[in-house]
């Protein structure tokens, strides 16, 4: 039986992909694999037993790819699985930004409903104090074109805005899904100089942190809002505040809560809302919980955000899979082991991703001490990592 622990609220969906007959969740035994959302696994140690970890999400700060690649543990998100959710808690948010609902709402609740009090008349004649703007016409400013941004940009253009994105790395993908006639920046302060919104959707990175921080505050438009449904940490707090003051900006708006934001009354924080509606539940744990199985049962990779995805259909009996480092003479160190116990290749793949790579190998003929010598000889070379092997479910 497969291991697998859970933090976090994991959708129903995504916990019924696991087979009861091959899986057990939140057993007593050490886990093969984590299946999480936003779980700092920054304070803990990984468990030696650790193969993979599934992000039911997009984000992976939460997660030490680092540790994780020199463990070979194997991390997943669920790309593009929640980026409906994000994309309409932007509109509502950039309507609510425009028109003071929330305000209004509140006041409307304050009257008085007292058997004299003509709460109708009292509501008609307050009305003006709560007078917004509209979106069709305005500029929003779109950092990071991917999975959300490339959704938000093409549906602020169907509200009637002018929209300006900035991607210096979109991929092909979400290139094609963003309007043509959407305009690419060719920097950020491009982006902000003329947006009266600017939402930015990226990830949290050692790059993009404080990447809107004073400089960037005082290139934005006087009066302009600013949205971060990405990542605490990417927008600067104590700037941002002092732009508020001034009047530089005139709202901030963020899904990550903290002591100074949560008092301040132009700043509006939801806890965290974005991927959270059932259907981004469903559909983050859904695609990770299959990405794990697939790991765990097949050695493929789909999805991983620190080892290549590697496809290979699996039509022998046995299959090694030997994570690596990405330096030469790999495959031909591979190969030396595999002559030396005399077992032939009946299929071979090798792909790699940044420092790392990864190698799967089926072969017809395997028992358990062949196992164990081409295990030790391949852990005897520096560069590999981890090393299984696997039998075919399907050929007895
Ligand atoms: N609030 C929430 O609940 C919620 C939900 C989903 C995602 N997120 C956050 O939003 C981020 C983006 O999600 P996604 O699904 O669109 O991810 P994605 O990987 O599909 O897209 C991210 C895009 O940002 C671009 N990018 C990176 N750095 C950039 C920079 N400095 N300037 C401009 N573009 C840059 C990348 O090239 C990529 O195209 C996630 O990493 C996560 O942190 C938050
Ligand atoms: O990166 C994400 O997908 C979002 O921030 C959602 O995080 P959550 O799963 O903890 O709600």
């Amino acid at each position: 039986m497969y291991q697998i622990k859970t933090y976090n609220v994991i959708s129903n969906v995504g916990l019924a992909v696991f087979e009861k007959d091959k899986y057990e969740i939140n057993g007593v035994t050490e886990p093969d694999a984590l299946l999480i959302r936003s779980q700092n696994l920054h304070r803990g140690v990984l468990p030696v037993s650790l193969l993979a970890i599934g992000r039911a999400g997009a984000g992976v700060n939460n997660i030490p790819l680092d540790k994780a690649s020199e463990n070979g543990v194997v991390v997943f998100n669920s790309p593009g699985a929640n980026s409906n959710a994000v994309k309409e808690l932007i509109v509502a948010v950039l309507i609510m930004a425009a028109r003071p609902i929330i305000p209004a709402i509140g006041w409307v609740n304050t009257l008085n409903s007292g058997e004299d009090a003509d709460v109708t008349l009292q509501a008609e004649s307050g009305k003006n104090h709560f007078r917004g703007t509209e979106l069709a016409g305005k500029t929003l400013g779109v950092i990071g074109l991917g999975a959300v941004g490339s959704k938000v940009a093409d549906t602020a253009k169907q509200l009637g805005m002018k929209v300006i994105g900035y991607d210096p790395n979109i991929s092909v993908e979400h290139a094609w899904k963003v309007s043509n006639d959407i305009p690419r920046a060719g920097s950020i302060s491009e982006v902000l100089k003329d947006s009266d919104y600017v939402t930015i959707h990226i990830p949290y990175t050692e790059k993009n942190k404080d990447l809107i921080s004073a400089k960037e505050l005082l290139t934005m438009k006087k009066g302009a809002v600013l949205l971060n449904y990405s990542r605490d940490g990417i927008v600067e707090e104590a700037p941002v505040l002092s732009a508020l003051e001034s009047g530089q900006i005139s709202q901030y708006w963020t899904d990550f809560a903290s002591d100074e934001l949560v008092t301040h009354e132009n700043v509006m924080v939801t806890p965290h809302l974005g991927g959270t509606t059932e259907e981004a539940e469903d559909n983050c744990a859904e695609m990770v919980a299959n990405t794990l199985c697939k790991y765990l049962e097949t050695g493929e990779i789909e999805h991983s955000v620190n080892f290549p995805s590697v496809y290979m259909p699996f039509n022998s009996p046995y299959r090694l899979t030997l994570l690596h480092q990405n330096v030469p003479s790999m495959v031909s160190k591979i190969a030396t082991v595999l002559a030396e116990l005399n077992i032939n290749i009946a299929n071979m793949i090798n792909s790699s991703k940044g420092d790392y790579a990864y190698t799967m190998i089926d072969v017809d003929e395997m028992d358990t001490k062949l196992y164990d010598e081409f295990e030790q000889k391949c852990l005897d070379i520096d560069a590999i990592i981890r090393v299984r092997g696997l039998k075919n479910p399907q050929i007895d």
